[in-house]
């Protein structure tokens, strides 16, 4: 077991979804993995291990903000071997380009948090997403789109703002990242791309768009909890396509 996370070693896939709601972990486990199994309830972040097209997956709540991502990736990194994770977010849209439900993965994540300011003296670090697993996402979607046809969510690919608040404290802000290509807001892929440079490993986001900040439309905490599945089908062929070691569930 790792401080936070009641798993034993081998318990935890090479791969891993990640979302911010641990009850979304439970409906991405018992929704679309085989023979999932619970391997944490430290605090209610639960953790489950299961296979997707006969492939080794686990599932892991992060919690909300980047000090509680933290604390599960650096576990995952340090103690359970883990070589890549996919964050499967909530967002909201900051401009009109984009509409509730489409899907954002994000190519970098600008923040105002202090972690990295501290972590650098001062400089600013840019966290990016790994090249392959952006690559693998993104035709993934295409090729999803070209097999629906017309009607499901856009998907966008481009910058993100991992804030430290979800009430924002200068939110006239907005507008000027807009002016500089940020697409959606959300609370912790600066911190997961972070980590997965420092550690060697992958890491990618993608968000649905749960809300948004312009038009104030909303969906409801069951929808994010149990709706979002197109970015969680993404997250599972761009994870597994690119080959993570270890996967294979014989
Ligand atoms: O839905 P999740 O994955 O938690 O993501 C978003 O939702 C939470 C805020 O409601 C924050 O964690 C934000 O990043
Ligand atoms: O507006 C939103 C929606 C989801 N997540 C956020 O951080 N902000």
């Amino acid at each position: 077991m790792s401080t936070h996370i009641g798993a034993a070693a081998g318990d935890i896939a090479p791969f891993v979804l990640m979302p911010g709601d641990p009850l979304r972990a439970q409906w991405i486990a018992e929704t679309f993995l085989d023979d999932a199994r619970c391997y944490t309830q430290v605090r209610g972040m639960l953790g489950f291990t299961g296979t997707w097209q006969g492939q080794r997956v686990s599932v892991q709540g992060s919690g909300m903000g980047q000090p509680s991502l933290a604390i599960y990736v650096n576990e995952l990194f340090t103690d359970y071997a883990v070589e890549s994770v996919i964050r499967v977010g909530s967002c909201g849209a900051l401009t009109e380009r984009l509409a509730v439900r489409d899907l954002v993965i994000a190519s970098g994540a600008c923040t105002d948090s202090s972690m990295n300011r501290i972590a650098f003296e001062g400089l600013d670090y840019a966290p990016v997403a790994d090249f392959g697993l952006l690559r693998d996402a993104a035709a993934a979607a295409a090729a999803r789109a070209a097999t629906r046809g017309p009607g499901g969510p856009a998907v966008h690919v481009g910058l993100i703002f991992s804030s430290d608040s979800f009430y924002a404290a200068r939110p006239e802000l907005a507008a000027r990242m807009v002016d500089y290509g940020v697409l959606a807001v959300e609370m912790e892929a600066a911190a997961l791309y972070t980590l997965a440079a420092r550690h060697g490993r992958r890491a990618l986001a993608i968000c649905t768009v749960s809300d948004h900040i312009v038009t104030g439309e909303e969906t409801t905490s069951h929808e994010r909890e149990q709706t979002f599945g197109e970015m969680v089908e993404i997250a599972l062929t761009a994870g597994l396509v690119s080959g993570a070691p270890g996967t294979s569930g014989a």
